[in-house]
């Protein structure tokens, strides 16, 4: 019988013996037998392949950004997607050492088109509107940043997506669509982000009180993401669905792309399954985050950064769990002796 005939429930049992068969104590390899679940049954094959994976990075500016809600101003995320593009950011250097395809999308920088051979133009507007005062954009501009998401995340032949994000101001936005989805408190969830000190912690909560008393208590996703979204946050929801829809391991970043995943798995439950959440950031919402939606990071080595940083970290833990349900021998095959 294939694979593909199997009810669910068998697949499953055959995956859970193929894995205790293995050459080890049945649950010794942890988080890894985890994934390598995960990874077959998104491609719902016993020996799953795990060559490719590439990274796109989304970004997008924020009209808020000006108010001063971020140590840094709105210029560097433009001048950061010049340096992605020129292969100098930590990004592309941690791409490279992992061999990883990367790609840069402009979803609505705060400049004039960035003319690039190499950069992907999809400008949904240059940057979004000051969201502590009014709506970051459009629902036209939302679903059409979602749509040219979903077109990038299921259009090329890779089993393993990384999504990373630049966007000056953009902790403040995952922050307030976090408050606003899954009601977790505005203390809870605002951080330093880039690196602001005590005295623009507090102003950044003070603004990010203005913002979230502009609308009502609980919104829907797409509502969220309208009201408070970033368009490089709107696009990597639409990209994580598409990639999750053909099929492909997608590995979430920090806590931004935490946000964009948040907003992907509540408009597409079933994409949960594909789901890798690589690491818990530094930045103080994102453990609360993961929690609050029953995610187990990978990975915590203190990082804080962004760019899909985290992700591409843990692509060789997604390798390795594939290559081991593919390579390691079994007690059977090996002639090593069971408990049974
Ligand atoms: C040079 C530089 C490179 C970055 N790469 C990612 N981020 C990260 O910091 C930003 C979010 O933090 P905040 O909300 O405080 O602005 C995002 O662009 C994120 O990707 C960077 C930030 C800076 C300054
Ligand atoms: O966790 C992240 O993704 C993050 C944290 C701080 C700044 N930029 C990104």
């Amino acid at each position: 019988m294939t694979n593909s005939n199997l009810s669910s429930a068998e697949f499953k049992s055959n995956l859970i013996a193929k894995i205790n068969g293995k050459t080890k104590p049945v649950g010794s390899l942890g988080k890894i037998e985890k994934l390598a679940e995960q990874i077959a049954i998104s491609q719902h094959t016993l020996s799953p392949v795990m060559n490719a994976c590439r990274l796109t990075i989304f970004a997008g500016d924020h009209g808020m950004a000006n108010a001063g809600v971020s140590a840094f101003p709105q210029i560097v995320t433009q001048q950061m997607v010049l340096n992605f593009l020129s292969g100098g950011a930590a990004a592309n250097v941690f791409a490279r050492s992992n061999n990883v395809k990367i790609q840069v999308v402009d979803a609505g920088v705060a400049c004039d088109p960035i003319n690039h051979p190499h950069l992907i133009s999809h400008r949904i507007a240059p940057g979004t509107k000051n969201a502590i005062t009014e709506s970051a954009m459009t629902k036209e501009q939302a679903q059409r940043a979602i749509v040219f998401g979903k077109n990038i995340g299921n259009n090329e032949n890779f089993q393993a997506e990384c999504f990373g994000e630049m966007g000056i101001g953009n902790t403040s936005s995952a922050t307030l669509i976090a408050h606003k989805i899954l009601g977790l408190s505005l203390d809870t969830l605002t951080g330093r982000g880039t690196g602001l000190d005590d005295a623009g912690l507090a102003r950044k909560r003070d603004l990010l009180k203005q913002a979230a008393n502009r609308t009502n208590e609980h919104l829907s996703p797409m509502v969220a993401m309208q009201e408070y979204g970033g368009f490089e946050i709107a696009m990597m929801a639409g990209a994580m669905i598409g990639a999750a829809e053909s099929e492909k391991i997608v590995i979430v970043d920090g806590f931004i792309a935490t946000s964009a995943a948040l907003i992907a798995q509540q408009i597409s439950p079933a994409i949960k399954q594909n789901l890798v959440f690589a690491h818990v950031s530094e930045e103080q919402g994102h453990l609360a985050l993961l929690d609050a939606i029953g995610a187990k990071p990978l990975l915590n080595l203190d990082m804080r950064l962004g760019e899909g940083t985290g992700a591409l970290l843990a692509w060789p833990l997604v390798k390795a769990a594939a290559a081991m349900l593919n390579e390691m021998a079994s007690f059977e095959s090996a002639s090593v002796s069971n408990i049974t």
